[in-house]
């Protein structure tokens, strides 16, 4: 018996050393093809690579699984299209079998980023960036059920392993002296200081606060901390992060004789060129409070030509020579904007699932093809959506209502002679039918939809 449990031991030992240097789980020992990084290349989800692509990196992701993360700050309660984009590198990292790590930001939040800002980040109290941490911790669940649910067949012991968590977790018991005279010391301020991010605001009027200055300082540790705990070996972030990126790869590089990287992502812009997001205040967002499915749809169904291949690569799972196909039909017909319609199909199941896909459809057709199955079918919460700013009014019907009535009570025609006269010559259609006679009643089923509408 002792012998058997001596034998046994370093095996014991060896997987669980394997598994807190490289990875959370045992599944980080599986081997992982070698089409991975191309793959991600070609669909744009690897602009650059820091320090380089070098063959030990290439080796690193193709050998064997690795744990990979992306940070995200819950500066607002949503997270907007922009953020798909590092989402959709990280879900595709775990589609082939890397294990993925998404950090909320709770602590760094309260800190600001100052990349790509020309001013300072307004003061937000503790408790709503708590509430905003656990909106975004929500929503960053919401697309990983998705596409476990809608848009992955391959079985989940294929999937790598996907965990969340908050920097709050390593930031709340941590002494500011202790931050300070540990990981700060191994910082250099020249090269803080050259930071483009920092260059930026130091000659911009607002200047720069500590605060955000040393926000490159508590990115780098959160990549430690990963490092340390997890693994983790591989910052994702949209281009803009490079500079806090390398802050991460210098403290673990002074700190472990180890390979650490970073891989950046483009950034999506809107038509004149700006960063989709927050800052530029033209997100569309994914919460439905914010921005509907209906509405998500449409952004997406209004996509430029010149935009729709290169969204088709980076916020699908669509194989590359399906977008080809896709691609070469829509070139021949761009009219039909069959390539929007897929790429609006693909974004919403994974933002919305099927049941907000089908809402946004149902919409859509009720808006743009006037079909009254739709309109008949839409809950209170769409309708609400779809015909946003116009005018609502609830009110019993009684028996015995006209058309002349009800126009009355919503204020579609004048009181008197000329409203009766309007609606004779055909000013008022309901539910999409012209109706000429003012006294005709209202008839369930055919003025008064199933679901109580009557859409004037
Ligand atoms: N339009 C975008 N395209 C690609 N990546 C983006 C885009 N917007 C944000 N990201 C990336 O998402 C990650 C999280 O970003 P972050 O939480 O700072 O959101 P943000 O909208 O950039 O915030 P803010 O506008 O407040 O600076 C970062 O890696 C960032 O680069
Ligand atoms: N700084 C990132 C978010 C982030 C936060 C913490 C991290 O460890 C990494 C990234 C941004 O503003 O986009």
């Amino acid at each position: 018996m002792a012998a058997r449990r001596a034998s046994m031991w370093p095996v014991v030992m060896l997987l669980r050393s394997g598994a807190a240097r490289r990875g959370p789980n045992a599944q980080a020992r599986r081997r992982i093809g070698s089409k991975v990084f191309t793959e991600m290349h070609e669909r744009g989800l690897v602009g650059d690579v820091f320090p380089q692509a070098s063959i030990e990196f290439r080796h690193l992701l193709e050998s064997r699984a690795q744990t990979l993360y992306c940070g995200f700050d819950p500066t607002a309660d949503s997270l907007h299209l922009g953020h798909l984009v590092p989402v959709m590198a990280l879900l595709n990292w775990q589609r082939s079998g890397h294990h993925v790590i998404a950090l909320v930001g709770d602590a760094t939040a309260r800190i600001g980023d100052p990349s790509g800002r020309t001013t300072c980040r307004d003061a937000v109290p503790c408790d709503v960036t708590k509430e905003r941490a656990s909106a975004l911790r929500a929503g960053l669940e919401r697309l990983f059920r998705n596409h476990v649910l809608f848009l992955w067949d391959g079985g989940l012991e294929k999937l790598g392993s996907m965990t969340m968590l908050n920097n709050s977790e390593w930031y709340d018991d941590l002494a500011v002296v202790d931050f300070l005279s540990g990981a700060g010391r191994r910082f250099r301020m020249g090269t803080l200081l050259g930071r483009h991010s920092v260059q930026r605001r130091l000659h911009s009027a607002d200047g720069l606060s500590l605060s955000e200055f040393t926000y490159q300082a508590f990115q780098a540790y959160d990549f430690l901390q990963l490092y340390e705990r997890y693994g983790c070996v591989i910052q994702l972030g949209g281009s803009d992060q490079l500079g806090n990126i390398m802050n991460g790869h210098d403290l673990i590089s002074r700190m472990h004789d180890d390979h650490v990287y970073g891989i950046t992502m483009p950034l999506i812009t809107n038509v004149t060129g700006d960063k989709l997001g927050k800052t530029a205040g033209n997100a569309v967002w994914l919460n439905r409070d914010r921005t509907s499915p209906f509405d998500l749809y449409q952004y997406l169904l209004r996509l430029p030509d010149n935009d729709v291949e290169r969204y088709l690569r980076l916020l699908t799972f669509l194989p590359l020579a399906e977008i080809n196909s896709i691609m070469n039909g829509h070139r021949k017909q761009p009219e039909i904007r069959n390539a929007q319609r897929r790429l609006a199909r693909e974004v919403t199941l994974l933002v919305h699932g099927k049941e907000g896909l089908e809402s946004a459809k149902r919409c859509t057709s009720t808006l743009y093809e006037g079909n009254l199955e739709a309109l008949n079918a839409m809950s209170d919460q769409e309708l609400r959506e779809v015909f946003q700013g116009a005018p609502f009014y609830e009110f019993l019907l009684e028996p015995g209502t006209s058309i002349l009535d009800a126009c009355h009570r919503i204020n579609a025609v004048p009181e008197g002679r000329r409203g009766f006269e309007l609606i004779v010559a055909g000013a008022v259609s309901i539910n999409h039918e012209r109706q000429n006679n003012p006294s005709q009643l209202l008839i369930r089923g055919r003025h008064v939809l199933q679901n109580g509408v009557l859409q004037c």
